[in-house]
């Protein structure tokens, strides 16, 4: 029941292509971001991010993170400005991980692990009705990626806001979901600066349980995340 997939040997990202062929695909995320490849693109101005009346609804562990859904019904939080043609509406954001140390997110850096990676999902919902629809779209999603590295600090609240770091500059690319069904309509916004999360509460994260087939089949969430994808000739491209 559930999802056919997940990060086990049985049901990995290696053999996600059985379900969902698109895997193999010419934009797929994530990727491994190389900054003296990325063009500067001067035309690329700044991201505006406007979270200040999000208003979120639940939190939840859906087997494969944990998720905290945002009320997407009209244009209270959005982000807008950078590559994007539109405003996107927040719709959720949620964390992939690893097991320990430094391994865990999705997008690299040369090849540079961080410890855990969040994604701000969002939607057009100026060119769409709904988020599923947008998501098959592609230009239907922009997902902000934010990388987070272990450090002593306290971790704040789940505001979206105060999650951000100090610098907003970006890489950004056309690829896709990492998760299935790994939909090719993500223009991916990656922030440069990590924030610091303290290594309480990433072991918080290691805490969450995946859901067994059996539910007595308590599996350990960890290790959530999709290994880089091959470019394809896409360009990464650099805010200032
Ligand atoms: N990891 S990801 O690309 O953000 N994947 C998803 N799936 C549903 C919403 O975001
Ligand atoms: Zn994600």
């Amino acid at each position: 029941t559930g999802h056919d997939w997940g990060y086990g040997v049985e049901d990995g990202p290696s053999l996600w292509h059985q379900n969902y062929p698109i895997a193999k695909g010419s934009r797929q995320s994530p990727i491994d971001i190389l900054p003296q490849t990325a063009s500067h693109d001067p035309s690329l101005g700044p991201i505006a991010l406007k979270y200040d009346q999000c208003t979120s609804i639940n939190i939840a562990n859906n087997g494969h993170s944990v998720v905290v859904e945002f009320e997407d019904s009209d244009d209270r939080s959005v982000i807008q400005g950078g590559p994007l043609d539109n405003p996107y509406r927040l719709k959720q954001f949620h964390f992939h991980w690893g097991g320990k140390g430094c391994r865990g997110s999705e997008h690299t850096v040369e090849g540079h692990s961080y410890a855990s990676e969040l994604h701000l999902v969002h939607w057009n919902a100026v060119k769409y009705e709904t988020f599923g629809e947008a998501a098959t779209a592609p230009d239907g999603l922009a997902v902000l990626g934010i990388f987070l590295e272990g450090s002593v600090t306290d971790f704040k609240s789940f505001n979206p806001k105060c999650l951000l770091p100090s610098s907003l500059h970006y890489w950004t690319y056309l690829g896709s979901l990492t998760t299935p069904p790994l939909h090719e309509s993500v223009t991916w916004i990656v922030l440069k600066e990590p924030i610091a999360v303290s290594e309480k509460q990433m072991s918080k994260f290691r805490m969450l349980l995946f859901t067994g087939e059996e539910e007595d089949q308590r599996m350990r969430m960890e290790n959530n995340f999709r290994p880089p994808q091959p470019l394809k000739g896409r360009k990464v491209r650099s805010s200032n």
